[in-house]
């Protein structure tokens, strides 16, 4: 590895004095770092071990230095990257514009991010910061992740279902780089196999990798695990005895503060601590940890209803919203300053947990709750729970306070309930439906999943299960090896294979057009909004969407009525010249609109950029894209064909059976369809409260199913 310095690009900010003055602050912020004495060492480190663990308290500097200082000991000669990983997109970009500003360079340009469908790097980039999943895509096209001289996994102990797939593939790729030439059978091996199932444009680009790479020898791969809270000796174990390292010393204090009894209400107690900061502390933001964008929103509503009790000349309280729904620029919110006189208070969920640092926060309220995936293989369904957190999340959490000063984290229980906690979260990829990796594993020219070196095995029953499902889609053939085309396309989607084989049929059944919405709506969180106290008045509202047939239509009723209002006022507003005016007077309009239809406006701007970003999908991919047009029927018959895994026939008690699972399960209260006298439905979703309900519903024929999915139910099920 080459250990010459590097000289860093000079910046080409004007230099004036508060440039100058800015920079003098970041460079004294970051002397000051406990990261900061230790970088020799840890530069050594790394250039002894092939694999380093390095845990260090939160906002110690580990994701924002360890970067640069491996750039400064020479990493990134020979246009190598060094790339770090992110369990979350927001994390990838708000560090990224971080350590730009702080080597003083633009963002794109020697430090940059990149993260799905939004890539802010360049060929002069050398610190990329990246969700995991994104270099999981990445791999698919260059096994040997040949242009990263180091990969540091950060906060590892997320645990998400990227991260152990991407530590299971890391492994495989710093063997085969320790020796590239002799060990290249390894891999060229699998990407055979794979190369001969693989698309022809994967294929080609494939080929054309392995030629470039034929006979060059790779320098060996780095790898770094990290993050605050980790479980050091399990990865240490993992990866053979590697060495960990820890980082001593926390920047500013923060002081946690638990209740004397357990909460009936956390909500309740969650207001009841905002407005109490409010009055009683000193300035600082608030960020409070929620478990959904339900929740959110309640929360914000109560607070906007008793904004008027504060006393007159108080300061104010603003509420910002951040939740992984939200449309990246809105969620670019919380990162702004309060206006003067204000006070932020910032409602996230757990998308605030891990890296982060937003600027002015002081006080963190954590209720102790996280919504989190739990799967069920042996009925085939995932659910969201909501559960306690986890000691790690905890330790996070109050981690987001105290990183420009001191903090407090308020705990909404106990401290003998903190003690109770798990150590870390269960990892994800135990606890959820497997068919998506799978399909990726697969992909990536992995066959033998059972097999695969997962850090903690799923279970056997969980992988079987979604197999099983993967092959009933098509998605795989019988000697369980990717289908071509079907399965290689739904691969390169990055939905849920559902959902992919979906778009695909919907494009040989002439309704791609309705499928593309239908996806984008369902992939959003609640469109309308029904607050209990005008339930009447928002019902009535909603009435001229409403589709007979379902939900579906329904959702795609209510996407074209926005686009429609959209485009009128676009052509309306093509006579007008100020740009400015133009965005704010359909701003307004869209958001009155929104309003007078009891439809969640944030929810159908997100619905509106994933319909723009899988269509740009499906239009590479070539698929053709056509309008059954008032044929709904044609539609109603491609739902059958994709979602008859998830057919429910009538009861005559009233109640619905789930046709896979046997389930007895009822319409949910929201759908178009409750109440209705349908005979069967295909639905997709399962919720269990204290009832099983249904939702997003829509009526079909119950022949279709064996006229649409004859491998299915021509097998008795
Ligand atoms: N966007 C930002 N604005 C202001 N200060 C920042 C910003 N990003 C980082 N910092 C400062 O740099 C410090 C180190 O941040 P960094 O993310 O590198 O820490 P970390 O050890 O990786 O923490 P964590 O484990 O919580 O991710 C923070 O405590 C904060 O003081």
């Amino acid at each position: 590895m080459p250990s010459m310095a590097q000289p860093r690009p000079s910046s080409n900010h004007t230099r004036n004095s508060d440039s100058i003055a800015r920079k003098d602050k970041l460079k004294k912020q970051r002397e000051c770092l406990p990261i900061a004495p230790v970088k020799q060492r840890l530069i050594e480190e790394v250039k002894k071990h092939g694999v380093l663990i390095i845990v260090g308290e939160t906002g110690s500097g580990k994701t924002t230095q360890i970067p640069q200082f491996l750039f400064d000991a020479g990493f990134c000669l020979n246009g190598q990257v060094i790339g770090v990983t992110q369990p979350r997109r927001v994390a990838a970009v708000t560090v990224a514009k971080r350590v730009a500003e702080e080597c003083g360079v633009e963002l794109g340009q020697m430090v940059g991010y990149s993260i799905r469908f939004d890539d802010k790097t360049s060929a002069s980039t050398r610190i990329k910061y990246m969700t995991d999943g994104l270099l999981l895509r990445e791999a698919l096209l260059d096994p040997y992740l040949s242009r990263y001289s180091v990969i540091i996994v950060d906060e590892a102990h997320e645990r998400t279902v990227h991260t152990d797939v991407l530590l299971g593939l890391l492994k495989d790729v710093l063997k085969a780089r320790s020796n590239s030439v002799t060990d290249r059978a390894h891999i060229d091996n699998k990407t055979q196999n794979k190369s001969t199932l693989m698309e022809e444009e994967n294929d080609r680009h494939r080929t054309a990798f392995l030629k470039q790479c034929q006979g060059r020898k790779l320098p060996p791969l780095k790898l770094i695990v990290m993050s605050a809270s980790l479980d050091a000796r399990g990865f240490s174990e993992y990866f053979g005895g590697a060495k960990a390292v820890h980082i001593e010393g926390r920047q500013h204090p923060v002081d946690i503060l638990y209740t004397l009894q357990p909460e009936s209400d956390y909500l309740d107690a969650t207001l009841i601590t905002i407005f109490q900061i409010h009055l009683q502390e000193g300035p600082g933001d608030i960020l409070v940890f929620l478990t959904g964008q339900e929740e959110i929103e309640g929360v914000e509503r109560s607070v906007q209803e008793r904004l008027h009790q504060l006393p007159e000349g108080s300061r104010k309280l603003l509420t910002i919203p951040i939740f992984s729904s939200l449309p990246s620029e809105q969620q670019m919110r919380v990162f702004m300053p309060a206006p003067a006189g204000h006070r932020k208070v910032i409602l996230a969920t757990n998308i605030a947990e891990t890296s982060v640092t937003i600027p002015g926060i002081k006080y963190v309220i954590d209720p102790g709750f996280v919504k989190a995936r739990s799967y069920d293989p042996a009925k085939g369904m995932e659910s969201l729970k909501v559960i306690p957190t986890s000691k790690a999340q905890a330790l996070q959490r109050s981690g987001r306070a105290g990183r420009e000063g001191p903090g407090k984290c308020f705990r909404l229980y106990p401290e003998r309930e903190f003690d109770r906690l798990e150590d870390s979260t269960e990892p994800e990829i135990k606890r959820c439906n497997l068919s998506n990796v799978i399909l990726q594993l697969k992909a990536l020219g992995v066959d033998d999943i059972i097999g695969f070196d997962f850090m903690e095995k799923p279970s056997r029953a969980a992988i079987i299960k979604s197999l099983e499902h993967l092959f009933l889609l098509g998605a795989l053939t019988d000697d369980c090896k990717l289908s071509d085309p079907v399965g290689h396309q739904m691969s390169r989607l990055p939905l849920d294979p559902v959902y992919s084989k979906a778009l695909i049929l919907a494009s040989q059944l002439s309704c791609l057009e309705e499928m593309l919405i239908t996806v984008a709506m369902l992939s959003a969180e609640s469109i309308f909004y029904n607050p209990r106290d005008k339930s009447d008045e928002a019902k009535s509202a909603q009435k001229s969407f409403l589709s007979p047939d379902g939900d579906h239509s329904t959702l795609i009723n209510v996407y074209r009525a926005a686009d429609e209002l959209l485009e009128k006022r676009k052509m309306e507003d093509s006579e007008e010249r100020n740009e400015k005016n133009i965005k704010g007077k359909n701003e307004k309009n869209f958001r009155k609109w929104c309003k007078d239809n009891f439809i969640n406006g944030r929810s159908l701007r997100h619905a509106r950029d994933i319909h723009s970003q899988i269509r740009g999908h499906v239009e590479q991919m070539g698929l053709p894209i056509s309008s059954c047009g008032d044929d709904t029927l044609q539609f109603r018959r491609c739902l059958a064909a994709s979602f008859f895994l998830n057919a429910a026939l009538k009861q005559p008690e009233g109640t619905y059976r789930a046709l896979a699972s046997g389930q007895v399960v009822q319409i949910h209260p929201t759908s178009v369809l409750h109440r209705s006298k349908a005979e069967c439905v295909i639905f997709n979703e399962l919720v269990q409260t204290n009832q099983k309900y249904i939702r997003s519903v829509t009526r079909i024929e119950y022949l279709w199913l064996s006229e649409l999915a004859p491998h299915y139910y021509a097998m008795g099920s």
